[in-house]
C-alpha cells in the first residue's frame, strides 16, 4: 500500500536555493515538502564552502605562525616550530558545519516545512500531475523545484582504479583525513585545485599540481594574473605540472625509500612532451563536477537535460515543463553559493507575481573569488571573453576594463588578500554605473584595502 501525499510545493534537495525558498513558501501558509537525501544545508554548508573556509583558515594560522619571528614574535626559543594535529583542524571544521548545519535544520523546523530523507527518489508521471516516489511514499505537488546540486567527478585516469579508495580523495573525503598527508597529488587546477593545494601545503604536506592546461584556473582568466598565483603557488614549494595529456598511476614503490615514507602511489606524467616520474601518498581529484540527475528518472516526467544532465531553464528558471524549476548548480553555468541564493530571490519574487528580475539580469555581474592566499577575485566578462576595443587598465595585480565611449567598468581582476572585498567595491561601481573616475576620485581611508582603486586608475593603459 503506497501514502500517497499532496503538497502546495515540493523541493528536491537542501541547496542554497531550495533550503530559503522552503521556509518563505511556508511563510506564504503554502504546503511545503523538503526532500534531502544526506544533509540539510547542501553542498555548501556541509562539503563546501563553510568547512573549506574553515580549513583555510587552520591554513593560514599555521603560515602566519611560521613567519611570526619575521612579525617580532618569538616563542622563547627562536623560530617557532609548530605542528598540525589534523584530527583537531578536522574537529574544529565539523563543529562549524554542524552549528550551520543545526540552525538551518531548526529554521525550516519552526518555518513547519516537512523534511522527507530522501535517499531513493525517482520522478513518474501520474494521473494528476508529477509525483516523486520514496519507496512506499509518493509525493506530490503543485510545484517542484529540483535543487539537486552536483557531486566531484571522476576522470577516467589509467590506474586510478588500483589505488587503494582511502588514498584516492575528492573534495568532500579529503576533509576527513587524521593525518597531513606525505605528498599529495591534486588532479585539476581549477578552485578545489588550488583552494587545497595551497591549504594542505600550509599544513605541511608536500604538494603537486597535475593540470591540464597550459596555465591554472580556466583559459579565459587573465593570463598575466594566472601566471602570478602560479608564482605564488611556487613560493609556497607546489610544484606544478602544466599541459598534462597523459597521467597514470600505479601502486608500486620502487625503492624502500619510498616506502618508508609512505609513498605508494608511483605517478608518471606526459606534460608538452616530457615525462615526469614521482611517487605519492595520496591523490586529490578536482578535474570538475557533475550534475545529481542520473537517478532522478527526469525524462518520465518530461524534463529536458543536456547531454551532460544539466536542466536548462528559462531565464525565470522554469524548466520546459510548466510549474517545474531548477535551481542551482544543477541548471549549469555558473556554480556558486551566490548564484544558488540569487535563484532563491529571483523565483521568490517571480511567484509573487512581481515584475521580476530574471537570470538575464545579472549576466556580467556574477562575482567568484578563489580563496586561496591572497585571493583571486574576478567580476564582469572574463579575459577570453572581452569585446574588443575596450581599454585595459593595469596597477600591480589589479586590473580594470573600461568601455572608452562610456568610460563605464565593464570588468575588474584583483589578485590581494582582500581581493573579494576590494571586487566588491568595484561591483557597487559597477552596478550603479559609476564611470571609472568616480571610483578613482572617492576618498578611500587610510590604509585600507580599497585604497589601491585610487591607483589603479594611473596604471598602465592599452587598448584591447
Ligand atoms: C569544496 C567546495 C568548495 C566550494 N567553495 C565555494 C565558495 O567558497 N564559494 C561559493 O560561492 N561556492 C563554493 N562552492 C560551490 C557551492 O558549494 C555550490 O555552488 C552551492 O552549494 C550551490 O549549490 P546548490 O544550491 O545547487 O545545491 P547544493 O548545495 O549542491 O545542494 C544540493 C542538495 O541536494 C541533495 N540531493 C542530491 N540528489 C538528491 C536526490 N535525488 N534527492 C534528494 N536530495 C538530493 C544533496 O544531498 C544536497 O544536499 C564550493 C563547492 C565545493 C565542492
Ligand atoms: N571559491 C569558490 O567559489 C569555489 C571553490 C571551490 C569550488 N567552487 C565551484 O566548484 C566548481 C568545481 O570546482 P573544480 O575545481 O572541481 O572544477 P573547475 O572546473 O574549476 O576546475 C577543474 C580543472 O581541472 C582540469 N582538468 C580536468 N580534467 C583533468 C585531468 N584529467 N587532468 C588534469 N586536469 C584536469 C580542468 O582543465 C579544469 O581547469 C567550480 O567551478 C566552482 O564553481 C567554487
Amino acid at each position: 500500500m503506497s501514502t500517497y501525499l499532496h503538497y502546495d510545493a515540493l523541493i528536491l534537495g537542501s541547496g542554497q536555493a531550495g533550503t530559503p525558498l522552503a521556509s518563505h513558501l511556508r511563510s506564504l501558509n503554502l504546503s511545503v515538502c523538503l526532500v534531502e537525501r544526506a544533509h540539510i544545508g547542501g553542498c555548501c554548508v556541509n562539503e563546501g564552502c563553510t568547512p573549506t573556509k574553515t580549513m583555510v583558515a587552520s591554513g593560514r594560522m599555521a603560515y602566519l605562525v611560521r613567519r611570526a619571528t619575521e612579525y617580532g614574535v618569538h616563542d622563547g626559543e627562536g623560530t617557532p616550530r609548530i605542528t598540525v594535529a589534523m584530527q583537531e583542524v578536522r574537529e574544529r571544521k565539523k563543529d562549524i558545519v554542524d552549528s550551520f548545519r543545526g540552525g538551518g535544520e531548526k529554521r525550516l523546523e519552526a518555518a513547519g516545512v516537512v523534511v522527507e530523507a530522501g535517499r531513493r527518489g525517482s520522478w513518474g508521471e501520474e494521473r494528476g500531475g508529477l509525483r516523486w516516489g520514496r519507496g512506499k511514499k509518493v509525493v506530490t505537488a503543485e510545484r517542484v523545484f529540483v535543487n539537486v546540486g552536483c557531486r566531484p567527478a571522476r576522470p577516467e585516469v589509467p590506474g586510478l582504479d588500483d589505488i587503494p579508495l582511502e588514498r584516492v580523495l575528492d573534495s568532500t573525503s579529503i576533509q576527513e583525513l587524521g593525518e597531513v598527508p606525505g605528498h599529495l597529488v591534486v588532479v585539476g587546477g581549477g578552485y578545489i585545485g588550488l583552494e587545497f593545494a595551497q591549504l594542505f601545503r600550509r599544513l605541511g604536506a608536500d604538494v603537486s599540481i597535475i593540470h591540464r592546461g597550459p596555465g591554472l584556473l580556466s583559459r579565459n582568466d587573465d593570463p598575466e594574473l594566472v601566471q602570478c598565483m602560479q608564482r605564488i603557488l611556487e613560493e609556497d614549494g607546489i610544484d606544478i605540472i602544466f599541459s598534462a595529456t597523459s597521467t597514470t598511476f600505479s601502486n608500486s614503490p620502487s625503492s624502500s625509500a619510498e616506502e618508508a615514507h609512505d609513498l605508494p602511489i608511483r605517478v608518471t606524467t606526459l606534460s608538452a612532451g616530457e615525462k615526469k616520474d614521482f611517487h605519492a601518498s595520496h591523490i586529490l581529484l578536482a578535474t570538475g563536477r557533475v550534475p545529481n540527475t542520473s537517478t532522478l528518472n527526469l525524462s518520465s516526467a518530461g524534463i529536458s537535460t543536456t547531454s551532460s544532465g544539466y536542466i536548462p531553464t528559462s531565464p525565470s528558471l522554469q524548466t520546459n515543463i510548466p510549474g517545474i524549476y531548477a535551481m542551482g548548480d544543477v541548471k549549469g553555468g555558473p556554480a556558486f553559493t551566490h548564484v544558488s541564493y540569487d535563484d532563491f530571490r529571483i523565483l521568490k519574487a517571480h511567484l509573487a507575481g512581481e515584475t521580476a528580475r530574471t537570470t538575464e539580469d545579472r549576466t556580467g555581474l556574477v562575482p567568484s573569488v578563489v580563496y586561496t592566499d591572497p585571493q583571486f577575485a574576478h567580476i564582469g566578462p572574463k579575459w577570453g571573453e572581452l569585446p574588443k576595443g575596450r581599454g585595459l587598465v593595469s596597477y600591480s595585480m589589479l586590473k580594470a576594463v573600461i568601455d572608452p565611449s562610456t568610460n563605464k567598468i565593464i570588468s575588474f581582476s584583483a589578485i590581494a588578500v582582500e581581493a573579494g572585498e576590494i571586487m566588491a567595491v568595484v561591483q557597487m561601481a559597477m552596478v550603479g554605473g559609476l564611470t571609472w573616475m568616480a571610483v578613482r576620485d572617492a576618498v578611500f581611508a587610510h590604509p585600507s584595502w580599497a585604497e589601491c582603486l585610487n591607483n589603479l586608475w594611473g596604471g598602465e593603459r592599452k587598448e584591447i
